[in-house]
């Protein structure tokens, strides 16, 4: 039995172009944004999948990735559930600063660390341990069953609940997930063993 699981950014946003943290604030894609997803689409049309089941995040950036990417797919009909689980890391005080307004405020290895590592937060908002702590349960208990009962499944979502969804599948360590970074538009092609480990892993690169 196949089981595929594939896990996508969304595309550019209004506020990737401007540099801004978005967190859960609710930003629209860019233009660019909108060609990222559709690509998306194409190259996923590229290796013959047909989708399940599809989840997504509360957030409209992830929504419409998917959306678009479904519409290029030829898949438009693929029952999906959205959850805030899904939802980006809430970068709490940080949400709408300039990122380098915010590296010449407080430095750019505390920028850095707020941004890259597992357990320190950004002031007020969520550490990438505590953005695990509600995307891993709903992958577990909601996303899980489907592929391992053999449902080709895609996943849009954002940096860093990817970041930690991509860690607990491959086992990466504190250490480890800082280097970790995701591209807007790319989708991540997973296959899984019956015991739910990766068994490959495709990056559907342009
Ligand atoms: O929320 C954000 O600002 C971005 O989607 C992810 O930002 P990061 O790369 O700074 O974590």
């Amino acid at each position: 039995m196949v089981r595929t699981l594939v896990l996508v950014r969304h595309g550019q946003s209004d506020w990737n172009l401007k540099n801004l943290f978005t967190g859960w604030r609710d930003p629209d894609l860019t233009e660019k944004g909108v060609e990222e997803a559709k690509a998306a689409g194409e190259r996923l049309k590229a290796t013959g999948l047909v989708f399940d089941r599809a989840f997504t995040s509360n957030l409209s950036r992830a929504q419409r990735t998917l959306s678009l990417l479904q519409g290029t797919l030829g898949q438009a009909d693929i029952p999906t559930e959205r959850s805030e689980a899904l939802n980006e890391r809430d970068y709490g005080d940080l949400s709408g600063l300039n990122k380098d307004d915010a590296r010449a405020k407080w430095g750019e290895e505390q920028v850095h660390v707020w941004r890259r590592s597992y357990d320190v937060p950004p002031p007020g908002g969520e550490s990438l341990k505590d953005t695990g702590a509600r995307v891993w349960p709903y992958y577990i208990h909601t996303i899980q069953p489907q592929v391992l009962g053999g449902g080709n499944v895609i996943v849009a979502a954002h940096g860093n609940s990817l970041r930690a969804l991509v860690m607990a599948l491959e086992g990466l360590s504190p250490d480890e997930i800082v280097n970790a970074e995701i591209a807007t538009g790319v989708p991540i092609v997973y296959k899984l063993n019956a015991d739910s480990s990766v068994a490959s892993k495709d990056v559907l690169e342009a």
